[in-house]
Parts: C-alpha cells; structure tokens; sequence
C-alpha cells in the first residue's frame, strides 16, 4: 500500500493510549491554554472584545433570568387550575406569552452578537497566526523530523472551530452559573430530609437531600463525562490530522495530474487515498465509542435529573403537603442546581472539541515561536559585497556537506557554482539566504539598500495576470505595460503580450521551459544587485540559455551573478567559478578555456 503524509504517527491512530500528536498536559494545560488565548482576544481587539464578552456572558444570564420567569407562570397556570382560580390563569398564561416572545428575540439577539463575536475572535488568531507562519522565520524550516502537519488546517478549520465552540460553550456555563443562582434558595427550601437505607444500620437520614442529591449526581456525571470525554478528546485530534492528509493527497493528485497520467500512476494513487480513507474509517469506530458512550451518559444523567425530585417528593403531593406547581418548581431547581456543577458534564462533547482544536493550535503556536539556533553568524557587510567566510556547511544530521574557506561576490562578478548532485550547491544558496541554521560561519551580506534575488530551478508561479507573475514578489502598480511588453520580448516571449492583464493558471499554461524564461524576465525587470539562479535555465535549448545569459549581461550590467548549472556551457558567462566536491569548496578565475587558482586559503579540504 502506498505511504501517504498520513502515516506519519499512523499507528496509533487506535492502538496507543497516547498518539504523539496528543496533548500531553491534561486538561488543566486546555484550560489554561483556552484563557489564554480568550486573554489575547481581549488584549488585541480591546473595547469591542471586551463589550462581546460582557454582551455573550450577559446574554446566558439574561436567557435564565427569562426561562425561570417563565417556568414559575407555567406554575402559576398549574396552581391556578387546581385552585380553580380564572383570573390566575388568564394572568399567568399571559405573562408565559410574553416570555416566550422575549426568549425569541432574545435568542435573535444573541445568534447576532455569536456570530459577530465568532468572526472577530477569529480574525484576531487567524491574522496573528498568518503573521507569524506566513511572515515568519519557520514558513521555511528544513528539518530532520516531521514538522508540524497541516498548519493551513490549524489556521483555517482549527481556529474556526474553536470560536465556534467556545462561543457554545460560554453561554451555557454562565446560563448553569446564573440558575444556580437564582434557584438554589428555593431548592434548599423544599429540600426535604432523605432517608437512605444503610446495611447494618437500618437508614441513616440525610438532611436537605434533594440539595445534597443534586450535587452528587453532578459529580459521578462530571466524572463520568470527563473519563470517557478525554478519549473522544485524543481521537477528534487524530481525526482533524488524518482527514487534513486525505484532502492534502487528493489535492496532490489534482495538482500534479499531467505527471501521474503520463507516469502511469494512477493505481498508486488511489491505493495512497484508499489507504488514507481506511485510516479514517479505522479512527471512526472508537471515535463512534467515544462519542456514543459521552451522549448516552449525558442523555441518562440529563432525564434522570428531571424525574429524581418527582421520585422524592411525591409522597408529599400526595399527602396535600406540598403544591403540584411547587413540585415544578422543585424540579426544575434540582435542575438548575445539577446544572451548576454537572453543566461540564452535559457540554462535555462541546468542551472534548474545544480541546481538541485548542491543543492543535497550541501545537501550531509553540512550533511559531520555536526558534531554531542557527550554527551561522549573518552580518551586514561594510560595502556593496556578499561573502562567506570559515564556512562548515553541516547537513541535518549534522554531517559535514563541504568547508569553504573565504569567498567574496562583487558587483559585476559572474560566478558558476558547480559539483556533483547532492554535493551542496543548493544549500549553499540556502546558507547565504540566511535559510540553512546547520553548520557554522561567517555570511556577511550587502550593505543598506542592495536587492538580493534567488531563482529556483521550479520556479514559483502563482495564479493572476501575467503582470502581477512578472512583478512578483513586488505589487504589480511597481512597473509600467511597456516595461513588461520590454522584457516579455527580452525572453522571447512576445506571444504573451496580449495576456499581461489576463489572469490565467501560470504554473499548467507554461511550458517548463517558459516558466523558466517568465522567471528570467522578473529580473530583467526588478535588476537585482545579486543574482542567484539555481539551475534556472535548465529547461532552455542551448541557443535560448544563451541568449538569456547575453540580454542579462546586456540589462543589467552591474549585478554579481551566482549560477548553479551541470553544463560547461555556461563557463562563458561567467568570470569566476566556485567547485564544491568532496566536501570541499573552491573557488577559482575563469579565463576563456582554463581555471585560475584565486587565492590558495579560499578552499580548505576537509578530511
Ligand atoms: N530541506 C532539506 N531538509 C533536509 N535535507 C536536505 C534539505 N535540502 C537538501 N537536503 C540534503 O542536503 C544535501 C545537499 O542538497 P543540495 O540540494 O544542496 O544538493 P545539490 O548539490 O544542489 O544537488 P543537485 O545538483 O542534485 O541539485 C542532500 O543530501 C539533500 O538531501
């Protein structure tokens, strides 16, 4: 069967007790990760985060405040018909209608505001965690382990998530808080003495036992809930991470469909997303346990809470001590009291998907704010050079890939990195990026304004007018048309000049070849200082590279080339050769035909 991104932890989508993607700080560590980030909302969006909290906390309390009016002139009517009384019931059921309209509004009234609170929560982590992924250090980070999967899932579902069901959650706690308030006096009132039957005693008699009840039950279904609710907890974190692999390889296989046909891979690729879906389907049984077993307990709990205090208290009805109404009213206070402190109970599988999402974006925030040691040291040059000093260029495992000993990049210099496969030479261009943290040296890069600019052998091509491609990374407001239609000819690509403004899927539209000169084009038009082309005329016919070499040298005259190639073709564009084999890096002149040693210390062999 084929590996998919899937399998990374696969095993123990089911099989252990703690797959690594599980949080491992309990759910105190959720909960104070949740405030946390309630906190952030609060300290980023300021007044209009803080009038959202106390208009989503109020709303709860308001709602309990309307639903216990209402409860008590539902037992009004009761009373008033054993009582035989017109005129109580006539005013209660009134009374009851207005209610019910005013819980309607107000129920209009707070989708309102938890949808707007929803989308600004999210707009707050959303744009703090783009801002950091995105413009951060880590969007790059070449590492020896799996990075941390599907950040675009954490930014975009997980976050979205999370305001959902905090905003589900919220409400019900404080609507729990504010009827225990509200009902506990009169529980504790018509709490009568329980008598419970003691083996060996005979019966021991509890006082306030409805109050005392209610507490109980809280408690073995706050367990119970919390027991069972860790486990969907582990399996929902599992399930977002091995549904985000299924949609990434299918969005793959989308992606690269040309190359898949044309290499006959089609079997292998719904063998990968069949694998994929097994996985899926493997998480769902248990998840089904875990989601049945929380929903059967909460049922239970939830309908045993309403019959209990009828259990209790109807001998007294019977016996004329107590009113039918104040047996409702009893009722919904055994409720209400439950609530208070069994409200995590029955918001358990609401709370287990807070978690859920809570510790994926935990995970996402700890890996941004993770910085990795970069063995090198980058300073900013005193003139207009890039160079490299005492250069230990280690590979991730921290195995040395070359030693170079010092190197200097002037303006006008044309220099050809050259070496075997694997030798290096892209991560040499990673180290004087500043992308490549393993090994150690000197980088020492140019001065004030001076544009660095790297070209990679597969040239990025986003979606939009050929314009805004060209611009790239700069807006496309940057240059005017007839610079464009200029360069567009400078790469002999002048059949796309009529598509300047069109907008078109670059990357499938382009030849190879084509994307390469696009590529080239984007710096004839920004005229970079520094110059790195990875293996970025590789798709050109050998009249074509040259060409593009010649119109460069021609444009921009000024600007230090670096350029990685396997062909010997290029030597005559070039003044200066750097050769990386064997672990070490040399650096030499080139004279038509012949290498001229620069300076006999620039290269150190390593042994
Ligand atoms: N992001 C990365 N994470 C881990 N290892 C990497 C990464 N990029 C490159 N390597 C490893 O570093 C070594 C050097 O790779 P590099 O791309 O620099 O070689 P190269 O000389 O440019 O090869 P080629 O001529 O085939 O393009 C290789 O063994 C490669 O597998």
């Amino acid at each position: 069967m084929a590996a998919s991104v899937s399998d990374i932890g696969a095993d123990s989508v089911v099989d252990t007790e703690c797959p690594p993607e599980t949080d491992r700080r309990g759910v105190w560590g959720d909960v104070g990760y949740i405030f946390h980030l309630i906190a952030f909302h609060i300290r980023r969006d300021a007044v209009p985060a803080l009038l959202l909290w106390v208009v989503v906390l109020g709303a709860g309390a308001v709602g309990s405040f309307v639903q216990l009016r209402y409860i008590r002139e539902l037992a009004n009517v009761t009373n008033g018909l054993v009582a035989s009384d017109r005129s109580l019931v006539v005013a209660a059921l009134a009374a009851a209608l207005a209610f019910i309209v005013l819980t309607a509004v107000h129920h209009g009234l707070q989708t309102v505001f938890n949808y707007t609170f929803r989308i600004r929560m999210r707009t707050v982590l959303t744009s703090d965690l783009l801002g950091r992924w995105l413009g951060g250090s880590s969007f790059y980070r070449p590492s020896q382990g799996a990075t941390l999967d599907h950040p675009e899932q954490r930014v975009q579902e997980d976050v979205y998530n999370f305001c959902q069901y905090l905003v589900q959650l919220v409400p019900s706690l404080v609507t729990a808080v504010t009827s225990f308030y509200l009902y506990s006096d009169q529980l504790w009132l018509l709490s009568t003495p329980l008598p419970i039957p003691v083996l060996g005693i005979g019966q021991i008699v509890l006082p306030k036992g409805l109050y005392v009840l209610a507490l109980v039950t809280a408690v073995v279904a706050t367990t119970s809930a919390h027991l069972i609710g860790r486990i969907y907890t582990r399996l929902d974190v599992v399930r977002q991470r091995i549904e985000a692999g299924f949609r990434h390889d299918l969005g793959q296989a989308r992606e690269f469909a040309e190359q898949i046909v044309l290499g006959g891979g089609q079997a292998i690729e719904e063998s990968r997303a069949r694998h994929d879906y097994a996985l899926i389907q493997r998480n769902w049984k248990p998840y089904t346990g875990a989601a049945a077993s929380l929903e059967t307990v909460r049922v239970l709990i939830t309908l045993l809470v309403t019959i209990i205090p009828t259990f209790i208290l109807f001998p007294l009805v019977l016996a004329g001590k107590m009113q039918v109404g104040d047996l409702t009213i009893a009722g919904v206070a055994f409720g209400a009291v439950y609530q208070a402190f069994g409200s995590v109970s029955t918001n358990y599988p609401t709370f287990a998907l807070l978690r859920s999402a809570s510790q994926r974006i935990r995970m996402m925030d700890a890996s941004l704010s993770y910085r990795q040691p970069s063995g090198f040291v980058h300073v900013a040059a005193d003139g207009p050079t890039f160079s490299a000093h005492d250069l230990n260029v280690e590979s991730v495992t921290g195995d040395t890939l070359f030693k170079l000993g010092n190197l200097t990049i002037r303006p006008r210099e044309r220099w050809l990195v050259r070496g075997m496969s694997g030798a290096g030479k892209s991560t040499f261009f990673r180290v004087m990026a500043g992308l490549w943290p393993f090994g150690s040296g000197t980088v020492e890069h140019p001065s004030g304004e001076m544009r660095v600019m790297f070209l990679p052998q597969t040239p990025y091509l986003p979606n939009g007018t050929l314009a805004e491609l060209l611009s790239y990374p700069d807006a496309r407001g940057a240059f005017s048309e007839a610079d464009y239609r200029k360069v567009l000819s400078d790469v002999r690509l002048e059949r796309l000049v009529g598509d300047i403004n069109e907008a078109r899927a670059w990357a499938k539209r382009l030849s190879p070849g084509e994307q390469q000169r696009v590529v080239f084009a984007r710096a004839l038009l920004q005229k970079p200082d520094f110059l790195f082309l990875d293996e970025a005329t590789s798709s050109l016919d050998p009249l074509t590279e040259a060409a593009m070499f010649e119109v460069l040298a021609k444009r921009t005259p000024e600007v230090a080339l670096v350029t990685i190639a396997h062909t010997d073709r290029l030597s005559d564009h070039h003044t200066h050769q750097l050769q990386i084999d064997d672990g070490l890096a040399v650096a030499t002149r080139l004279q038509t035909g012949s290498q001229v040693p620069l300076n006999p210390n620039d290269g150190k062999r390593h042994d």
